[in-house]
């Protein structure tokens, strides 16, 4: 079954689209969800979670309508936000009481158990925490209702990295239940490719690749070169070029090219680099 299943979404702003939206997390996995700044990434998850109404498509969560069954569905669903979004004058004690009355599966144990983990102070006023400790409060209160799945929306993003590898092993701690999935929207691609099985690129409000992480790292090469070397490779092979610090580079699909190549293997942001900046 697929966590999530998004087909063909539309949803347009004044001088912003997103056009024909497609792609699933598999249950059990982690899609990371790459694109840059404005390509739509927050859109997507906000027609997912209802929060922006959609103007066309489907959007499936556990195999359910995400409007039809939005109630239901969301008892399943841990968010995070790139920040917290409670009034700030609350502490994570009084949180607890509030969300307790939210969620029926509401377990407020753990809930101070990951605050106590995370060294989150219980009865400091939110407007008082550090970005660090706001982001992990957040989480502590994304996953207390015991949710299926976790959509996070940078949730990373401008934390030291020593905060982002704990926040990371809580997340990779939650995958160890095969059945809970989770989509991941990041801009650091080093945290994606720590967790991620699949990798969703999203680029001017449209998907420009949705693929397993293996896949990408291991079939495609980036080979570099002057002009005339790369025209020496397999048209059919190349997917992208852009200009490199000494020539062209160009990503390849490794095993349409002759060994005698010299081929790099490629980061997930290399390959997002070629897609949104290179040329076809
Ligand atoms: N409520 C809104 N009204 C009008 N335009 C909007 C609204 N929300 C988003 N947009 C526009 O939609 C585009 C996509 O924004 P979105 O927040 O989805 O991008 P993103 O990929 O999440 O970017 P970032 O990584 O910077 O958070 C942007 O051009 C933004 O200005």
């Amino acid at each position: 079954m697929n966590a999530i299943e998004i087909h063909d979404l539309h949803k347009g702003f004044e001088g912003f689209f997103l056009k024909n939206i497609s792609f699933s997390v598999p249950q059990g996995t982690v899609m990371g969800f790459v694109g840059e700044n404005g390509a739509g990434k927050s859109t997507t998850i906000k027609c997912m979670l209802n929060l922006l109404k959609k103007e066309y498509g489907e959007i499936l969560l556990f195999g359910k309508d995400h409007v039809e069954h939005e109630l239901s569905i969301k008892n399943d669903i841990g968010v995070v936000f790139d920040d917290l979004h409670v009034p700030e004058t609350l502490n994570a004690t009084q949180l607890d009481k509030i969300m307790s009355k939210v969620f029926q599966t509401w377990d407020s144990g753990y809930y101070f158990e990951r605050l106590a983990q995370f060294k989150v102070p219980k009865r400091k006023k939110i407007k008082e925490l550090s970005r660090g400790m706001r982001m992990k409060l957040s989480i502590a209160l994304a996953l207390a209702h015991h949710p299926k799945l976790l959509i996070l929306d940078e949730p990373t993003s401008g934390l030291d990295p020593i905060i982002r590898d704990e926040i990371l092993d809580l997340f990779l701690a939650f995958m160890q239940d095969e059945t809970h999935s989770i989509l991941f929207s990041s801009h650091i691609t080093s945290d994606l490719e720590k967790i991620a099985d699949y990798i969703t690129l999203i680029h001017n409000g449209e998907i420009l690749l949705s693929e397993s992480k293996d896949a990408l790292l291991y079939e495609y090469g980036i080979f570099k070169g002057n002009s005339e070397e790369v025209n020496d490779l397999p048209k059919h092979a190349i997917l992208r070029t852009r200009p490199g610090t000494f020539g062209i580079e160009a990503l390849v699909l490794k095993k349409e090219v002759n060994e005698a190549f010299r081929l790099e293997r490629p980061s997930i942001e290399d390959i997002m680099l070629f897609f949104v900046k290179g040329s076809v």
